[in-house]
């Protein structure tokens, strides 16, 4: 499995009135502003704005993975109950495995912010080709939803209420074979068993 150096993130907001140019699609800007706070590795965005279409998902998913070979996908709505919201079987659709902790922690979030949390489908898989492999996360359509669920909730004294899922990604990414990630402990603090931890990147030599 190859560990390709650049760590390259691929965004998908799923949304048939953002993709209509009905309004103004805010998910790919949330996802992006977060990520350039939380993540202190050099990162490549590779970004997509689609329909409800599960095909066209499925599609935009596999061509992130196998084409451009990201690392991690997020992707943004589609994960509701609605007929059109078909994001999390696209997922499962091009996943080779689910992971599906990171949908049970992001509905344990957001059942801090709001009732409706457990409307949500979303879902996490990970994508494993001959010589690559990546996590594909979904995350809800509402656009601060975002922060929400990859921070999670501190107190206004700064203590984790609840803990965000971006803390155990940069670990997923290792174990599957990426360049080592790391993030801005006050955005969010990275977890890694000792045995995993390297000394940090300004401190390294080589790499
Ligand atoms: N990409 C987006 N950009 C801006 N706002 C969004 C976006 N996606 C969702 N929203 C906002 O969050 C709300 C709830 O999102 P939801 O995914 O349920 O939208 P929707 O009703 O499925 O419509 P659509 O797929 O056309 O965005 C929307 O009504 C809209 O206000
Ligand atoms: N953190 C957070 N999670 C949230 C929400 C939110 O506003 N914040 N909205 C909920 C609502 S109202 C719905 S219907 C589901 C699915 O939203 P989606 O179809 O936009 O993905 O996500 C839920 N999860």
């Amino acid at each position: 499995m190859t560990s390709d150096r650049e760590l390259v993130i691929g965004l998908v907001s799923v949304s048939d009135r953002a993709s209509g140019g009905v309004y103004e699609d805010k998910g790919i800007p949330a996802l992006s502003d977060w990520l350039a706070q939380a993540i202190t590795t050099p990162f490549r965005l590779e970004t997509r704005l689609i329909p409800d279409e599960r095909a066209e998902i499925e599609r935009t998913l596999a061509d992130l993975v196998d084409t451009a070979r990201c690392h991690l996908v997020l992707t943004t709505g589609g994960t509701g109950p609605a007929r059109r919201d078909v994001t999390p079987e696209a997922t499962l659709a091009v996943g080779t495995r689910e992971m599906p902790g990171f949908g049970e922690q992001m509905r344990q979030i957001s059942l801090r912010f709001v009732p409706t949390a457990i409307l949500s489908r979303q879902t996490a898989v990970i994508r494993e080709t001959q010589d690559h492999a990546a996590l594909i996360m979904n995350l809800p359509g509402q656009p601060k939803s975002i922060k929400e669920t990859l921070e999670g909730l501190k107190d206004d004294a700064g203590n984790v209420v609840v803990g965000g899922i971006f803390a155990a990604v940069p670990y997923c990414i290792d174990l599957i074979g990426g360049p080592y990630m790391e993030t801005n402990p006050l955005v969010s603090k990275t977890f890694r068993p000792k045995s995993a931890l390297r000394p940090p990147a300004a401190s390294r030599k080589t790499e």
